[in-house]
């Protein structure tokens, strides 16, 4: 019943190893959930009024003006171009490139959809992008069509000591590569540096690649159309947003890495600091998901986070390769080796639960006071989707896993919509979930939906409204990232 979140979050800072050809981490590309295809509603879908008036005034408003003509950057134009304005002085981000918007831009606005420059090869897949990639980039005879990456100028857009740890790490496979392939070693490290800068699980992109990271973006990079033979990817407005105002995306994924976290990747990877943003615009809303203040929380709070978000980054890993073992089950015939695999997994699911729900109560023991954490809302992401595996491979009505599956999903709209804001596709998602959870407990297991406790939903016909409700925001939400 959960979304798949696509892409990868490679965090942290390079490898310390010293091995030369230890991978470099690259870019924590944003290949954003796939919005839900097809709503799995069980209740007839209401018409979709309306629910948010802003969303009305704007489809009110005057239409756009044509967009302005990209310059020719890359050797195919991208395949959608939206109202952004390239601009070359944004002195205050490496490469100093950025977009901004052209006009006024309401929610869900289409501003770019392009093919990636290159795509990966299987074995590629989910591991860190590194001399291997630049080799694929090499043979696949796209070194011109990186030309136009940041870094365009080693010597001038990038700092020059970051530079030299590069060189200095990875030199042995540098220098085999060029002999190998003929191309100047300060080529090859240029193509290394544009990787750590852009690379996506799902390829390395022309124009999409000039949106800046924003703790507080008002866009989002989405792959809708991941299965088909050419997946392109496209950034879309997630507010309301002004005209001339400069338009950013997320680079983490999952977004919900601690501050901690984040501050350490982006220094690492892209060498800024985080906290010049959330300083200077003042970033009320990250501050309080990071319980940022001058005195911090106290170390056994501080302790207590780093060791939840360091379990589920463990136990990420886990949940992947059982959503990905659940998808293979259900395209398989019902044969021997299917039911084997089916136990097993099954199993595996139904570990992973136990150990994240004791995990959900350490959290509760620790943190009893941290309702409005970004690490709160990984959890509860975490527990909706490892209640879907288990429910998914269930023969028979589990009320309990349910009521975990629908309790998180409760809890998880109410931060998401302060956090993430009311256009996102992940709240759009989240909110189908309540829905199609309420909607199972109330049909399997009323009393069981009404000792959850949920603010005034203690009746049928009220919970029924509700569901009704989440349904309706989860259209439109998914409406808004649809249109062209
Ligand atoms: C994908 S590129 C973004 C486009 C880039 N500004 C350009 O001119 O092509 C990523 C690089 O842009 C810079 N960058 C992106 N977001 C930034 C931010 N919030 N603050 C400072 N630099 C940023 C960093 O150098 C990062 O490695």
């Amino acid at each position: 019943m959960a979304d798949n979140e696509d892409g990868f979050g490679l965090f942290g800072s390079d490898s310390e190893s010293d091995n030369d050809d230890a991978p470099i981490l690259s870019t924590a590309g944003i290949d954003l959930m796939k919005a839900k295809a097809q709503s799995s509603s069980s209740a007839p879908l209401p018409p979709s009024s309306i629910t948010n008036p802003s969303i009305h005034t704007l489809s009110l408003s005057p239409p756009p003006p044509p967009p302005v003509p990209l310059p020719p950057l890359w050797p195919t134009p991208p395949i959608h171009v939206g109202n952004i304005v390239l601009n070359q002085e944004s002195a205050s981000y490496g490469g100093s490139r950025s977009f901004t918007a052209q006009c006024d831009l309401h929610p869900g606005a289409l501003l770019i959809r392009e093919l990636p420059l290159i795509t990966w090869p299987s074995t590629q897949i989910g591991k860190p992008l590194g001399i291997e990639a630049v080799a694929h980039i090499i043979t696949s005879n796209k070194v011109s069509a990186f030309d136009s990456l940041h870094p365009v100028n080693l010597q001038t857009d990038v700092p020059q000591d970051e530079v030299s740890k590069i060189q200095a790490k990875y030199s042995s496979a540098i220098s085999s590569l060029s002999s190998t392939s003929s191309l100047p070693p300060p080529t090859i490290l240029r193509l290394l540096m544009t990787l750590i800068c852009n690379g996506f699980e799902s390829g390395v992109y022309g124009y999409l690649s000039i949106f800046n990271h924003s703790e507080s973006p008002n866009c989002i990079k989405l792959q809708p159309n991941n299965n088909d033979s050419q997946p392109y990817s496209e950034v879309r407005a997630l507010r309301p947003i002004k005209e001339g105002e400069h338009l950013t995306i997320s680079y983490v994924n999952p977004r919900e890495q601690t501050f901690t976290t984040r501050q350490a990747y982006f220094k690492a990877q892209h060498f800024f600091d985080i906290s010049v943003e959330i300083e200077s615009s003042n970033l009320t809303t990250v501050k309080k998901y990071d319980s940022l203040s001058p005195s911090g929380l106290p170390e056994l709070e501080e302790e207590a986070i780093s060791s939840i978000e360091n379990t589920l980054n463990s136990f990420d890993p886990l949940l992947s390769e059982i959503v990905e073992a659940q998808k293979q089950i259900k395209q398989l015939s019902t044969s021997h080796n299917t039911l084997e695999a089916k136990t097993t997994y099954a199993e595996k699911a139904s570990d992973l639960y136990s150990a994240s729900i004791e995990l959900s109560k350490t959290y509760h023991e620790r943190l009893p006071n941290l309702t409005h954490h970004i690490i709160r809302i990984r959890l509860l992401k975490f527990l909706r989707d490892v209640s879907s595996s288990v429910l998914d491979f269930s023969e028979d009505f589990d009320s309990e896993v349910l009521k975990t599956f629908t309790k998180s999903s409760y809890d998880l709209f109410h931060l998401q919509i302060e956090y993430l804001g009311e256009y996102h596709p992940d709240l759009g998602t989240t909110c189908l979930d309540l829905a199609e959870g309420i909607s199972l407990l109330l049909a399997r297991d009323p009393q069981g939906l009404f000792d959850l406790k949920f603010d005034n939903l203690q009746s049928v016909v009220s919970c029924a409204k509700f569901e009704g409700k989440m349904r309706k925001m989860f259209r439109e939400i998914k409406e808004m990232h649809e249109t062209t």
